[in-house]
């Protein structure tokens, strides 16, 4: 069983992932909001992404940080992503390094590479469409959220190569729980169900891999984004397809 902690367990992907993995790993949770519900029963650190003291303490002895903990607004202001996004994840990165742990999964998203889509909408959102980004491409955000996201992308690969961390980016699509967006291709041609997100942070887990950029999405019939990377690198076997709810 690996040490994880994972960093804004409280929200929404931190709820899928422990909703599927939850009795696979031994879990440390951290979040600035006490914990509710099942939360309650896990060693649970209340604290800010960016408070360092507290941040050394979750990762003693943790082998594997998940980290997701940030402003996920594609409308939040600089202010918040500086502090939340770039300075938390600069924190994590450098706790993680004193603590000696291996592997960090950072939470990226589809907002880093937004600006492709422009020009190329709505076509690529169909399933007519082969256009796909494969994780190998340069960042090209549509707003100061994606560039956080690039930024803490960035930060992963210098304490990849200068610290020897292993290090992957997971550029999430559209996480919702149990259907796809309703009337929102783009959506659907990125969506992550529950299962499939919790089973891919699990392969971000065990896998072995140096430093890799991939795609969070589904199996889904339409999409722009390519999974064979996660597939091949982490073992990624998605189950669901947002097809499927047609
Ligand atoms: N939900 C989605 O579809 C996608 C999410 N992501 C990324 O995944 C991560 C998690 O997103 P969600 O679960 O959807 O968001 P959320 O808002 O539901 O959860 C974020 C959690 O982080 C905590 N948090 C925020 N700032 C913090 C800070 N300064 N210190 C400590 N805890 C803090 C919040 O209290 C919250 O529990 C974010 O980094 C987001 O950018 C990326 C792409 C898509
Ligand atoms: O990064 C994120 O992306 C998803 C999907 O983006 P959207 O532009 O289709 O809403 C978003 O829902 C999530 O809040 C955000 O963190």
């Amino acid at each position: 069983m690996a040490r994880v902690l994972l960093t804004g367990a409280a929200g929404r992907v931190g709820t899928a992932i422990l909703g599927g993995i939850g009795a696979d790993h031994d879990w440390r949770l951290l979040d600035r909001e006490p914990p509710t519900g099942d939360l309650a029963d896990y060693e649970y650190y209340v604290a800010d992404i960016t408070d360092e003291e507290a941040l050394q303490s979750a990762m003693e002895d943790i082998d594997v940080v998940v980290h997701l903990a940030g402003d996920p607004r594609p409308e939040a202001p600089w202010d918040s992503v500086l502090a939340n996004n770039i300075d938390g994840t600069h924190a994590v990165y450098e706790a993680a390094v004193e603590q000696g742990v291996e592997k960090v999964a950072f939470a990226s998203s589809n907002h880093a590479v937004g600006a492709y889509e422009t020009d190329r909408k709505p076509h690529i959102y169909r399933t007519e469409s082969d256009y796909r980004l494969d994780g190998s491409e340069l960042p090209r955000p549509k707003n100061v959220y994606g560039v956080s996201k690039a930024a803490g992308e960035t930060l992963g690969r210098y304490y990849h190569d200068m610290h020897g961390l292993s290090v992957v980016n997971v550029r999430i699509g559209n996480l919702t729980k149990g259907h796809p967006p309703v009337d929102y291709e783009r959506g659907q041609a990125m969506w992550l169900s529950y299962r499939d997100c919790a089973h891919l942070f699990d392969r971000c887990i065990r896998a072995d891999y140096r430093y890799e950029i991939v795609y969070g999405i589904s199996d889904n019939d339409r999409k722009y984004y390519s999974i064979e990377r996660a597939r091949d690198v982490l073992g990624y076997q998605p189950q669901d397809d947002s097809a499927e709810h047609d």
